[in-house]
């Protein structure tokens, strides 16, 4: 399994320069024997423009791997570059503020920004209508579906101006159909903005339905344990025949490599 590894990441070291290069990234929590180690390794070559989604067993470090990329975080050993600052972050749960509007939860990160009031207004409106949510500027988040709450909090993160886009299972919590709807959507301004996505998910059928590579990482501590390149034909249905292919091909892989280490 190493020799795979290692070739996984001289490939990848070796591709141009990319939008986030993680090298022998390692991240330990604690000291001592208590200590964990969350990521033992990675490295990644994140093309600019690319959309990139990594996959794993549960704990094994993916949302680690974001906050790190998006400085939340210090690394134990290893190194980050090319991060364009700031980088915009989005997560299963809106994080919406309940006591302001739609409108006003986009206008904010605009204020942070320093953009004078009649701009703010202009910008998150048009921001509402790139992810279609024109003619709910007033609403509240809790009048709102779950599916209505991502699109306000995709906005918000827009509204950030950033090229790289860390998405933690954005839409884990959504029915299937809604879910679908949001994978149109976020791959259209994707496209339209040119950012680099970095999108984690439990859902291999969704990392493929969005992925122009699926990075499978193994179980605690996280590694790189394979890249896989999705060459399949834009725009994807989660059903089809390809996209299960080659969901199933990584779901296999990634049933023995929790079955090992469970073992
Ligand atoms: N702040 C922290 N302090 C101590 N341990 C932590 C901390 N954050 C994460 N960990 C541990 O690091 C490991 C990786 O956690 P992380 O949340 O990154 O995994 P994950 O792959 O995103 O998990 P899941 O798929 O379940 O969301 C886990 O064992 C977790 O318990």
């Amino acid at each position: 399994m190493s020799l795979i590894r290692h070739a996984v990441a001289a490939e990848d070291a070796a591709r141009t320069p990319g939008a986030v290069v993680l090298t022998d990234v390692v991240k330990r929590y604690g000291r001592g024997p208590g200590a964990v180690t969350a990521l033992d390794g990675v490295s990644l070559n994140v093309a600019p423009g690319s959309f990139t989604c990594l996959v794993g067993a549960s704990g094994c470090g993916k949302s680690t791997l974001l906050s790190l990329v998006a400085g939340l975080d210090d690394l134990t050993a290893g190194s980050i570059d090319n991060v364009e600052r700031p980088v915009a972050m989005m997560f299963q749960e809106s994080a919406l503020f309940p006591w302001l509007t739609v409108s006003g939860n986009v206008e904010l990160a605009l204020r942070v920004k320093g953009v004078g009031r009649a701009e703010r207004r202009l910008r998150a409106e048009a921001l509402l209508d790139t992810v279609r949510l024109n003619g709910f500027a007033h609403k509240r988040p809790h009048e709102l579906s779950g599916g209505m709450r991502q699109r306000v909090a995709l906005a918000r993160a827009l509204a950030q101006d950033a090229s790289v886009l860390l998405m933690d299972e954005p839409f884990g919590a959504l029915d299937a159909m809604t879910r679908d709807l949001l994978h149109d959507e976020l791959e259209r301004i994707w496209r339209e903005r040119e950012l680099t996505v970095l999108f984690v998910t439990h859902n291999v059928r969704e990392a493929v339905r969005l992925g122009d590579r699926v990075v499978l990482l193994s179980s605690r501590p996280g590694r790189v344990l394979n890249v896989y390149d999705v060459a399949l034909d834009r725009p994807r249905r989660i059903d089809s025949a390809p996209v299960a292919g080659l969901a199933a091909e990584i779901t296999d892989a990634l049933r023995e490599e929790v079955s090992r280490h469970a073992g």
